[in-house]
């Protein structure tokens, strides 16, 4: 196992420690259309091998919980498996998911947005109906990036306008409920398991504030940055940086060679 400041903890007590993940440019390749999207064809047998000898094994993603099942055949399989959706706002864990009653403000941004984009031109974009949240992607546009920030002010005044925020990610605005993100997530998370270390590992902008949650638990712990020349932040903060889902999912293979061991 390659040496990562404060790994040690997690080796020598896996039972102590949860394993926090993103999905999308962590465990899944990104590609252009979000609905074809899929897990790397490793992971769910490596998480598999972890979940069996850690204390847990949480996917924390922007995404609907049951949407990351379903482009992660296999991850049903994975012990003890907790994943939390739409930023920690529901969790699915055993078969079942628990999530608070739908924000009143997501159907009037879903009735507004078609014609919004239409009057600014922006018929590149492509609207990702996440039933409790709207993302903007901007990904397959003929110029991503001018789009994304031409969509930035006008999404933001939808967003507020009807009581949601917008989270920006990886040629994406998402409209979304307030009041919950990655760190508080991971936090209660932590506590929750009384965990004794802590690794979490993700891509995009999102994920900074699990990184920051690393930091303030205390515990022993690793922050992963899911390398891309799309986004640069993470790389800056991270402990250590891989390359992409499938440096990720090698760096969670030795991981669970080394505790399927102890
Ligand atoms: O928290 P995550 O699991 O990382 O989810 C964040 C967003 O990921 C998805 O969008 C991203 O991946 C797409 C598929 O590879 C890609 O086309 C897009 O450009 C990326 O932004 C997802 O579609 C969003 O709903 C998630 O919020």
């Amino acid at each position: 196992m390659r040496n990562i400041p404060g790994i040690q903890a997690i080796l020598t007590d896996p039972a102590g420690a949860v394993i926090g993940l993103d999905f999308d440019g962590t465990l899944s390749p990104i590609v252009s259309d979000p609905a074809s999207a899929g897990i790397h064809p490793e992971a769910p047998r490596v998480l598999t091998t972890l979940g069996a000898h850690v204390g847990a094994v949480a996917i924390l993603t922007g995404r609907p919980a049951a949407t990351v099942l379903e482009l992660g055949p296999g991850l049903t399989d994975v012990p003890g498996l907790v994943v939390l959706g739409h930023y920690g706002f529901e969790r699915w864990e055993a078969g079942r998911i628990s999530a608070p009653p739908p924000p009143p403000g997501v159907p009037h941004v879903k009735a507004e947005l078609p014609l919004l984009l239409d009057s600014l031109g922006a018929s590149g974009a492509l609207i990702e109906d996440k039933g409790r949240a709207v993302a903007v992607h901007t990904r397959r546009a003929p110029d991503p990036e001018t789009l994304l920030a031409a969509l930035r002010e006008p999404l933001t005044k939808l967003a507020e306008k009807h009581g949601l925020v917008v989270e920006p990610g990886r040629f994406v605005l998402e409209l979304r409920p307030s009041g919950m993100d990655k760190g508080h997530a991971l936090s209660l998370f932590l506590a929750e398991r009384d965990a004794r270390s802590v690794m979490f590992v993700g891509d995009d902008l999102g994920d900074l504030a699990a990184f920051d949650a690393v930091k303030a638990s205390g515990l022993p712990g690793v922050t992963v940055c899911s390398g891309s020349a799309e986004v640069t932040a993470l790389a800056d903060r991270a402990d250590v940086v891989v390359d992409g889902p499938d440096g990720v999912v090698a760096l969670l293979g030795e991981l669970a060679a080394v505790v399927s061991r102890s």
